[in-house]
């Protein structure tokens, strides 16, 4: 798969900071053409849809990644309310199962072109198979990743978030335009911190990943706006 540079920039960049200045210090220095924007649980907490609404209006595609998991009224209340701040991609857990993910598809249907990408978060990457089976799931990461993302498919959704070691398998059994969002994205040499299922970037583009979610490798670095150059080059080359 080739990596595009300008209209379709592959890296979302992951916004976990507790200071909103930090934050934009480091927006300041990114291009829209270049990467897009996360913002997760920690930032939205914190700082609330007025910094969602700054970044998209700075020219930033958002990826508010908030997994809204709750009954199929609240998280398809939850999806519209962010489809009304302009985010280019939202999620939901695919786990909450296949009506609470249908309501969410439908409560997007009335924004039309404006609607957001919608997708379906599968197997966390922090998780190992054994951590599964401590919560009750028997089956290995990479089968329950298919079966969830088998479910997020046909309840109508864009894709599915999921590590890049799945990507190749869901490719495979989903088709390419099912896209696959994927964290846990580690730099060759960097710290794989709390995530288990990791890959590089080169890997994880070659498996067939359409995006790729990276945070700390680029955010904790000296030179962010380099590093993303740097991971960028990569993937062209
Ligand atoms: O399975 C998942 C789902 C979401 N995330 C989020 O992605 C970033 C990863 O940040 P790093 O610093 O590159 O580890 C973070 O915001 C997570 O909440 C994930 O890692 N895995």
């Amino acid at each position: 798969m080739q990596a595009s540079h300008n209209g379709d920039p592959k890296i979302l960049i992951a916004l976990d900071f507790a200071d909103e200045q930090q934050a934009l210090a480091l927006v300041a220095q990114l291009d829209p053409s270049q990467c897009r924007l996360k913002v997760g649980k920690e930032m939205f907490t914190l700082f609330g849809p007025d910094f969602v609404r700054a970044l998209v209006a700075r020219g930033f595609d958002v990826f508010l990644d908030l997994k809204f998991h709750d009954i199929p009224n609240t998280v398809a209340k939850a999806v519209a309310a962010a489809a009304e701040l302009g985010v280019w991609m939202v999620n939901v857990h695919a786990s909450g199962g296949p009506r609470m993910m249908q309501a969410a598809r439908e409560a997007l249907q009335p924004y039309g072109e404006r609607a957001p990408l919608l997708i379906a978060v599968t197997v966390l990457t922090s998780m190992t198979g054994d951590e599964l089976s401590q919560i009750g799931v028997l089956r290995s990461p990479a089968e329950q990743v298919l079966a969830l993302a088998r479910l997020t498919r046909d309840a109508g959704l864009d894709g599915v978030v999921c590590s890049a070691q799945e990507a190749s398998l869901l490719k495979a059994e989903l088709g390419p335009d099912f896209k696959l969002v994927t964290p846990g994205i580690r730099p060759a040499g960097s710290d794989a911190g709390d995530q288990r299922r990791i890959m590089t970037p080169e890997q994880a583009l070659a498996a067939g990943s359409d995006y790729l979610v990276i945070g700390r490798p680029i955010t904790q670095a000296a030179e962010p706006a380099a590093v993303l150059a740097a991971i960028n080059a990569g993937l062209h080359g």
